[in-house]
């Protein structure tokens, strides 16, 4: 298909400002696939090379996870009363802060199970770092590249990266230019959009209103099929299947599992459940179909319906019928915790009496090929000069969130919000 779309849809933030970007034509396609190709030619590291427009700030968005034990309570007290999330309405911070409190003994037994924390700090942390050392060499022009983490229920949170941002030179007046890069692949307004609503909140907070000298934000809001990112979970699927003895290789099962979401968000018409299925088919398309396979979902939360079917009652009924050849692909998180080394580990895989046959496939964590796909996304969004996908501008049919109308506005600008 040769349709195509005037630039005049996309637009990029200078200081601040809104202003049309130079015309030339994009393909949608161009703007969220980001498949520019991999082969980039290595130069030296150039740190702040002459003609440089760093530095760059690359900031990681994501969820977060208590890093010890004792921090589970705060976590979860931030992550119940998040509107964004689950919303509770005008008693959210009361009810959220009593069910938190009751969750926590129970939670707080999962961390310690998995050595007492969750590893994704450490793993954001090492996965940022890597990447600006790849981008300090393939993209001179923007080098440095300073890495941060902005989590939005653990530390470090959004109001600290910012400070730290100030810190170090961007903004106060001094501009400077930083990516929003989300570490989910898959966009849910529950999600990446509550981290952008979280962002967009601190940014009016610290900077006021948008103009010269305030820092020049854009945003990686997806990347379901990335290739870089479909070849890593692609090749960490054929180590694992290469464990089973190779007569039974063809015929076992692959149990892609994401994280779940209630029926609510399903229905309001949130991205996620299509461009997980995305990644899942591209992922397939690259094995070249060699195994059957199910998209199934893990993690519910409480009592109200959520998307099925859930991972752990597939894995029972497919024992059940005899299938006990099952390879479970966490396939909607880029590193490991406590739904993978617990749920998936310990509950899923352990209690399925076939610990033998039912594998897991590592996570993404420090894989080489993952960082490399990293630093291909960055370094495409880098060169496109544009503030976010097309696709961020919509609101869902069934959105009533105003934090969603305002933020959509200040990152996708005002032309490039639709249904607001
Ligand atoms: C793509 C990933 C995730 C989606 C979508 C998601 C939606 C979602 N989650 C909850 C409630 C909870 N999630 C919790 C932990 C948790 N969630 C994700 C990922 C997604 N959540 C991860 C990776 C983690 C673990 C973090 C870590 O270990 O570091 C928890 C806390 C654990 C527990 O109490 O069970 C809750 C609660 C909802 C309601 C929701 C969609 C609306
Ligand atoms: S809930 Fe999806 S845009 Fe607001
Ligand atoms: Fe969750």
């Amino acid at each position: 298909m040769a349709a195509r779309h005037s630039v005049a849809h996309l637009s990029r933030r200078v200081s601040g400002a809104v202003v049309p970007s130079p015309l030339r034509t994009v393909r949608p396609k161009d703007v969220i696939a980001h498949t520019r190709a991999f082969a980039t030619p290595v130069p030296p590291v150039t740190q702040n090379a002459a003609g440089s427009k760093g530095p760059t700030a690359m900031v990681f968005l994501n969820m977060g996870g208590p890093s010890t034990v004792d921090e589970v309570e705060d976590f979860l007290k931030r992550l119940f009363q998040d509107g964004d999330l689950i919303p509770l309405g005008r008693l959210q911070n009361y009810i959220g802060s009593f069910i938190s409190s009751r969750r926590t003994p129970k939670i707080q037994k999962q961390y310690a199970e998995i050595g007492g924390g969750s590893p994704i700090r450490k793993w954001s942390e090492y996965q940022n770092v890597e990447m600006c050392k790849i981008l300090d060499r393939i993209s001179p022009e923007t080098a440095p590249h300073k890495p941060y983490v902005a989590f939005r229920y653990a530390n470090p949170l959004t109001e600290e990266m910012y400070n730290k941002l100030f810190e170090d030179g961007f903004g106060n007046g001094k501009g400077g230019r930083a990516i929003a890069f989300t570490q989910y692949p898959q966009y849910s307004c529950s999600t990446t959009g509550s981290s952008l609503n979280e962002l967009w909140k601190w940014r009016q907070r610290l900077e006021g209103k948008a103009g010269p000298g305030t820092i020049d934000w854009s945003v990686i809001d997806r990347w379901p099929v990335h290739p870089g990112l479909v070849n890593t979970f692609a090749s960490n699927i054929e180590k694992t299947l290469a464990e089973y003895p190779e007569e039974r290789r063809s015929k076992a099962v692959l149990l892609f599992s994401a994280h779940s979401l209630p029926m609510t968000v399903v229905n309001r018409g949130d991205p996620y459940p299509a461009e997980v299925a995305a990644t899942v088919y591209a992922v397939m398309q690259r094995l070249n179909f060699s195994n059957p396979y199910r998209l199934c979902w893990q993690s519910q939360v409480g009592p109200q319906p959520w998307l099925g079917p859930q991972t752990q009652t597939s894995v029972e009924e497919y024992i059940a019928k005899g299938q006990k050849d099952l390879v479970l692909i966490p396939i909607a998180f880029t590193s490991d915790h406590i739904e993978t080394l617990f749920e998936l580990d310990k509950e899923v895989i352990g209690e399925s009496g076939h610990t033998d046959t039912v594998k897991r496939v590592e996570s993404l964590n420090g894989n080489p090929m993952f960082i490399d796909a990293l630093a291909d996304l960055a370094k495409t969004h880098l060169d496109s000069n544009i503030t976010c996908s097309y696709q961020m501008g919509l609101r869902c049919p069934g959105c009533k969130n105003e934090r969603c109308a305002e933020s959509k506005k200040f990152f996708a600008g005002v032309q490039n919000s639709l249904a607001v």
